[in-house]
């Protein structure tokens, strides 16, 4: 799915509208319709407190609020008096609203409000329409609405939030618990520092042209289920006949003395995302307790004791290479990665302290064999790529490495994205922040490396393996309703999430 930008967004807006036979008044109904049937289905809150604006998000603020009424829930509504203009479509449902609904006018004389703990307090001030930073009283109101510990709705984009612009630094953004977005997640909402704000998206359809959205021109892009699956099942079922050299022979470079458990962990993700055959080039001082928890993975050991060294073993059979999952830093190990990327035949997974090692070593950019994954987190593409200024100036440095050394790069962290040497960013939804501990990523490698090795393209292997793992994270987490789950645990639901993309 396409994230177009506000003015796309517009641009389909009036597109549907002209070409639909459905009126601006008519679309507004359907959003706040839809809005009202995500919160009757999710919450049993009686009370709604609605804060709307003037222009059309507040329109779907008021719409919301004569729903909700409709529907026999307590509702009181703050028009807040932003502008001195008010859109055609915000004053026909002010004109809508049923006399019984409580309406408060707030304006820089009277910005008082009083909003009672148990209301659900739903925010219409701002949607996309949002043209430069709220400031004086309309800042200082979103901060101490800010301060209430009341649920928190926004509607179609938190106020103060820009869709698809850098967010100045210091903004005031309504800071919700979800956001009930049209059509599609804007921008904004899956960037570090402006996402917090949103809380959990929901996206919700109103039925805009689908047939105008594939003509306009956009390199982002939202992963859905629906693309993932169509991907993954292109090598499925799996023949009758198979045998374990149909899916490839993967080989995962990894561990050094104290971080055996990143090839542990690595080995078992590869082998559960359906790699035929396993090894694992790893020093002597891991042997032992790989043997013992991965008795599948067969071993190749390098001649130094505690890290991997340049042996030149032979790799030419293997089908995927993964490499850098706790191989640390050691001058010795470095020199053997130079010597795999100016020797790799197979597609490279490099994941890491192989980043690290690179970061150290920029010339060596330039022998990364083409189409190589990189999987760095923030930190480790800051090492790659230097630092940054605002999330914008990020997606602008990722895209621009992939075009550069023609690799693939995934930026991981919540709605992890995927750039690809021709220009496009994928964002992935699934995952949460239950997953924030140490050796997700090893797991994530893991997975990668399996699906190339069973002849998945880098850019779907990176795609679906990326998505299988945040579901996993997904099955894990719910299962418990757990705060924090071990990459164990998300090892365990492997199987299950895969199984589920297996299915139509
Ligand atoms: N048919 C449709 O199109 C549909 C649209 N839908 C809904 O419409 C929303 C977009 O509506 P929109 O374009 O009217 O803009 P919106 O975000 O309500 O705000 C504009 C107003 O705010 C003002 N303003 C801006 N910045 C400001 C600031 N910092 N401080 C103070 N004022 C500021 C601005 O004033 P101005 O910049 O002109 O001074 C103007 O008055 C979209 O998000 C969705 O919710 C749905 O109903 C589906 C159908
Ligand atoms: N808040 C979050 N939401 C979604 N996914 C997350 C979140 N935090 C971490 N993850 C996922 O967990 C993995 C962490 O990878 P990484 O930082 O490399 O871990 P490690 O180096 O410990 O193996 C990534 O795939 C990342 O996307
Ligand atoms: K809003």
């Amino acid at each position: 799915m396409k994230i177009l930008s506000a003015s796309q967004i517009r641009e389909l807006d009036k597109l549907t509208i002209s070409h639909k036979p459905i009126s601006s008044i008519d679309l507004m109904e359907t959003a706040a319709c839809e809005c009202v049937k995500w919160i009757l289905q999710n919450l049993s809150t009686q009370n709604f407190t609605i804060l709307a604006g003037r222009g059309n998000n507040g329109g779907d603020g008021l719409a919301i609020a004569r729903l909700l009424h409709n529907q026999g829930k307590e509702v009181e509504v703050f028009w807040i008096e932003n502008s001195p203009q008010i859109s055609i479509d915000c004053q026909i449902n002010h004109e809508r609203l049923p006399k019984e609904i409580p309406i408060t006018l707030l304006n820089a004389q009277n910005c008082n409000l009083h909003i009672p703990a148990e209301s659900v307090c739903i925010d219409a001030i701002f949607g996309v329409g949002l043209s430069r930073p709220l400031e004086g009283w309309l800042a200082d109101l979103l901060k101490k609405i800010n301060n209430l510990p009341n649920l928190k709705i926004a509607i179609d984009i938190p106020s103060g939030m820009y869709a698809d612009q850098p967010q100045p630094a210091e903004s005031t953004i309504f800071r919700a618990n979800y956001t009930l977005t049209f059509h599609q997640a804007k921008l904004n909402m899956l960037l570090p520092q402006t996402g917090n704000f949103a809380g959990k998206i929901a996206v919700l359809d109103i039925g805009l042209l689908k047939e105008y959205e594939r003509e306009m021109p956009c390199n982002y892009f939202l992963l859905s289920e629906n693309l993932v699956k169509s991907w993954y099942q292109e090598r499925l079922p799996r023949p009758i006949f198979a045998h374990k050299g149909t899916f490839g022979h993967s080989l995962l470079v990894a561990g050094s003395l104290g971080k055996g458990g990143a090839s542990i962990l690595a080995a078992k993700a590869c082998l559960l995302a359906g790699t035929g055959l396993l090894t694992l080039l790893v020093p002597p001082c891991n042997y032992s307790p790989l043997q013992t928890a991965v008795p599948e993975a067969m071993l190749l050991l390098s001649s130094a004791q505690n890290y991997i060294r340049n042996d030149n073993h032979d790799f030419s059979s293997f089908k995927a290479v993964g490499v850098g999952c706790g191989i640390g830093l050691h001058e010795e190990t470095q020199v053997f990665l130079k010597n795999l990327l100016q020797k790799a035949q197979a597609p490279l997974v490099l994941d890491a302290d192989a980043l690290n090692i690179l970061a150290q070593n920029p010339d060596w950019l330039s022998l990364l064999p083409v189409n190589s994954i990189l999987t760095p987190h923030p930190k480790e593409f800051e090492r790659l790529a230097g630092s940054w200024q605002n999330d914008h100036e990020a997606l602008e440095k990722q895209t621009a490495f992939a075009q550069k050394y023609h690799c693939f790069v995934l930026f991981k962290g919540a709605y992890s994205r995927i750039a690809t040497p021709q220009g496009k960013i994928f964002f992935n939804p699934t995952g949460n922040p239950a997953m924030a501990t140490g050796g997700m990523g090893d797991v994530l490698a893991g997975i990668i490396t399996a699906l190339l090795a069973q002849g998945y393209s880098p850019e779907k292997a990176l795609c679906i393996g990326v998505y299988a793992h945040g579901l996993a994270g997904d099955l894990a987490q719910q299962k418990r309703n757990a705060i924090a789950i071990t990459p164990t645990m998300l090892l365990e639901e492997l199987p299950i999430a895969f199984a589920k993309l297996s299915v139509s």
